[in-house]
Order: C-alpha cells, then sequence, then structure tokens
C-alpha cells in the first residue's frame, strides 16, 4: 500500500436546499502518507468536506485531486469511515471483514487478506463471532479491517469514535495512526475532538464557520504522542485551542490539563451566558 497525494482546489460548495455556501474558496494539499485533522466548531463544514474529498458530494466550484485525477465518485482507491461501523448483522466478523474484497471484485484474496487484516486490529481471535456480540470499539475495528481490505491509499474518518467511552477512543486513536502509518496510507480525519486531532494528526486544517473556511493550518509535531503528559504535548494542544477559537471568532485561555481535556478558566468568555461573549 502507499498514500496518495490530495489536492483540495478552491472548493465551495453550496447545498440547493439552503442555497447558502456551506464551505468556501478552501485550497489546501495532503502530503501521501501524512495525517490531516478538519476541525472547526459544529456546522463550519467539516463533513462537508470531507464528504466532497471522497467523491460523496460534487462541489458547486472547484474540485479535489488525488494522484492528480479528479474526484468525482466514490473509488476503492479511498475509503471513508463513519461514526455508525454499519456492519452487516448476521454475519460474522470475518465475513464481514471479506465484504471489503467482495465489493471491489477481489473474491480470491479473501482467504489470504481476511487472517492477515484480523491481526492488523488484533482481532484473531473473534474471526468466527458474530459482529453483535462484540463492543462498540470492536466493531470499529471491523469496519477498520473492512476499510483497509481493497488497500485503500486514502483512510478519510468522519468522527468515527465519537460515540465510544473514553478509554476504547484512545485507544483506536493510537492504533488507527499508527496502522496507517505503518502502511503508508494518507489519513483524513473530522473530529471536534482536539485532543483527538493532536493524537491521529500531522497536521490540522482549522476551519472558521458561515461558510466553512480554511484559517489556518496548524502544525503537529510530536515525538511520543503516547505521553499525554510532555510539554510538547502541551504546546501542540495550545497552539491547535487558540487557533481554533481564532477560527470561532473568540479570544480564550484556555490551559491544557494533561489527562487530556481542555478546560475554559471561569473568567473565559465561553463560561459567561451567550449574551455577555
Ligand atoms: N444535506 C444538507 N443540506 C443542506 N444543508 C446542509 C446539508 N448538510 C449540511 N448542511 C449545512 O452545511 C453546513 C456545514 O455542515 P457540516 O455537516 O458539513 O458541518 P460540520 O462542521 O461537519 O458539523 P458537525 O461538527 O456538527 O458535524 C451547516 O450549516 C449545515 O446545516
Amino acid at each position: 500500500m502507499k498514500g496518495a497525494h490530495i489536492a483540495v482546489d478552491a472548493v465551495t460548495h453550496t447545498y440547493r436546499r439552503t442555497g447558502k455556501a456551506a464551505v468556501a474558496d478552501i485550497s489546501f494539499e495532503v502530503r501521501p502518507g501524512e495525517a490531516l485533522a478538519l476541525v472547526g466548531r459544529s456546522g463550519c463544514g467539516k463533513s462537508t468536506l470531507l464528504h466532497i474529498m471522497a467523491g460523496l458530494i460534487i462541489p458547486s466550484q472547484g474540485g479535489v485531486l488525488v494522484d492528480g485525477l479528479r474526484v468525482g465518485a466514490p473509488s476503492p482507491k479511498w475509503v471513508v469511515m463513519f461514526q455508525q461501523p454499519s456492519l452487516y448483522p448476521w454475519m460474522s466478523v470475518a465475513q464481514n471483514v471479506a465484504l471489503g474484497l467482495r465489493f471491489t471484485g477481489r473474491r480470491r484474496e479473501i482467504a489470504a487478506r481476511v487472517p492477515e487484516l484480523l491481526r492488523l486490529v488484533e482481532l484473531s481471535d473473534y474471526a468466527d463471532r458474530n459482529v453483535q456480540d462484540l463492543s462498540g470499539g470492536q466493531q470499529q475495528r471491523v469496519a477498520l479491517a473492512r476499510s483497509l481490505a481493497p488497500s485503500p491509499e486514502v483512510l478519510m474518518l468522519d468522527e468515527p469514535f465519537s460515540a465510544l467511552d473514553a478509554f476504547t477512543r484512545g485507544t483506536l486513536q493510537r492504533d488507527v495512526r499508527r496502522i496507517a502509518k505503518d502502511l503508508g496510507i494518507t489519513l483524513v480525519l473530522v473530529t471536534h475532538d482536539l485532543a483527538e486531532a493532536v493524537v491521529m494528526a500531522d497536521r490540522a486544517a482549522v476551519l472558521s464557520a458561515n461558510p466553512g473556511r480554511l484559517c489556518e493550518m496548524v502544525p503537529i509535531d510530536l515525538a511520543d504522542r503516547d505521553n499525554l503528559r510532555s510539554p510538547e504535548y502541551a504546546d501542540a494542544r495550545n497552539r491547535l485551542a487558540a487557533a481554533y477559537e481564532k477560527a470561532a471568532g473568540r479570544e480564550l485561555t484556555r490551559f491544557a490539563d494533561p489527562a487530556g481535556e481542555d478546560h475554559p478558566l471561569p473568567s473565559s468568555p465561553l463560561a459567561k451566558p451567550a449574551s455577555a461573549t
């Protein structure tokens, strides 16, 4: 597997139903094998942009190029994982993973590839289990294995861990980044969770809302992503929080909690009623 280069070129999109631009004039590149997070407050157009990058929405203006080819429809070269793993409940874990190969006409590879994928997501012991008997985190691992089955060059994630508990989420965040890096594939992640962006991404594209525009690209250079107490981790979180708040049009003092949460200080504008901001 290898990662694809993505170029988002002056993308603007207006949904017909509302007639208002959801995202406007957005351009950036994602390098092969890079992990990029799209962050910004609710409604700023993160999912719209990801769906455009995946070929699920054709933008009103501009376009997306993957390795120089214009994206016009979904493709096995890139896969999207959503919050709901959307597994077939009457099938086993192995059968669900094999679907990724059946759908792309690669049935012959199933026998060799499914055990390999289950090893990758650490579910080898669950191959014959019914997916209904798995936890939410394990179901997302099945969905991940199914997504990786056709050897995509880009893995796109639309808040896939937001329904999971904090511990499971943290484990999956690290595992998905490690797997993407080991395979060399490009990762694009939509999240409203700044901690998730810091743990998973090499850079974060911070969007402002109404319409969604690219405000800032924040580099996240961390030597050790397992150490949530390192000064580098706190620094990356603070820089991202500052860019996020700037994009949201608010100035806010935040402090980073090494345990992983951002807390507005009592004197911050966010602690006051909305009318006072
Ligand atoms: N199918 C649709 N039809 C019309 N408007 C839409 C549609 N989908 C999204 N929008 C609007 O486009 C804007 C961007 O929505 P989008 O879901 O992309 O934002 P988001 O940043 O992903 O939000 P969230 O973090 O809450 O999921 C919002 O104003 C939303 O109401």
